[in-house]
């Protein structure tokens, strides 16, 4: 069975020679409380960059142009003890956009320099594969979930 599809975006600035990337606390949902960067569930129809521009703007009240995401890969998440939690994000990186971020329904945004995010309160994973990500590179990593549906047990290799 092919994972539900889901996306995220992260909008990286420039501040006084520092990078920065935006995050928010989520409100909702899947992962409440966490950290996250903004993005969701793609819709019947929608590809992953239709959704990333959606979520953005829903999220944030910021709009990007699709030709402004910059691909930067796929993760997928496997929970064995709660498999309706098991999906797969394909994941972009924006600079370009219209507006400043302001708070929505799914969460307050917030500006964090690189050196100070805090992984400490995200999801477990995104301290393995999200500081490559925002160094420039594309990952293709597939992490598995333990019974405390919060830590990382094991990662699996995508099959070439
Ligand atoms: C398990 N480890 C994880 N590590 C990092 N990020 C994770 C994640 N698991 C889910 N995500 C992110 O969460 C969003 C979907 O969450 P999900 O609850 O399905 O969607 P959300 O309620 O926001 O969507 P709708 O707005 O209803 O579409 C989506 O950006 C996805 O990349």
């Amino acid at each position: 069975m092919p994972l539900p599809q889901v996306c995220v975006c992260y909008l990286v600035r420039e501040r006084a020679g520092v990078t920065e990337v935006l995050l928010g606390r989520k409100k909702h949902g899947l992962g409440v409380g966490n950290f996250v960067g903004m993005g969701g569930k793609l819709e019947p129809g929608e590809t992953a960059t239709d959704a990333a521009v959606r979520e953005v703007f829903e999220e944030s009240g910021v709009v990007v142009d699709a030709s402004a995401l910059e691909a930067r890969g796929l993760l997928s998440y496997h929970f064995p003890h709660h498999e309706a939690w098991s999906q797969e994000s394909s994941v972009f990186v924006c600079r370009d956009w219209d507006g400043e971020p302001g708070p929505s329904d799914e969460l307050d945004p917030e500006w964090f320099a690189l050196s100070s995010i805090p992984f400490d309160e995200m999801w477990d994973d995104a301290r393995m594969w999200l500081p490559q990500v925002l160094a420039g590179a594309s990952v293709r990593r597939i992490f598995v979930f333990g019974e405390d549906l919060a830590t990382v047990v094991s990662e699996r290799s995508p099959v070439a």
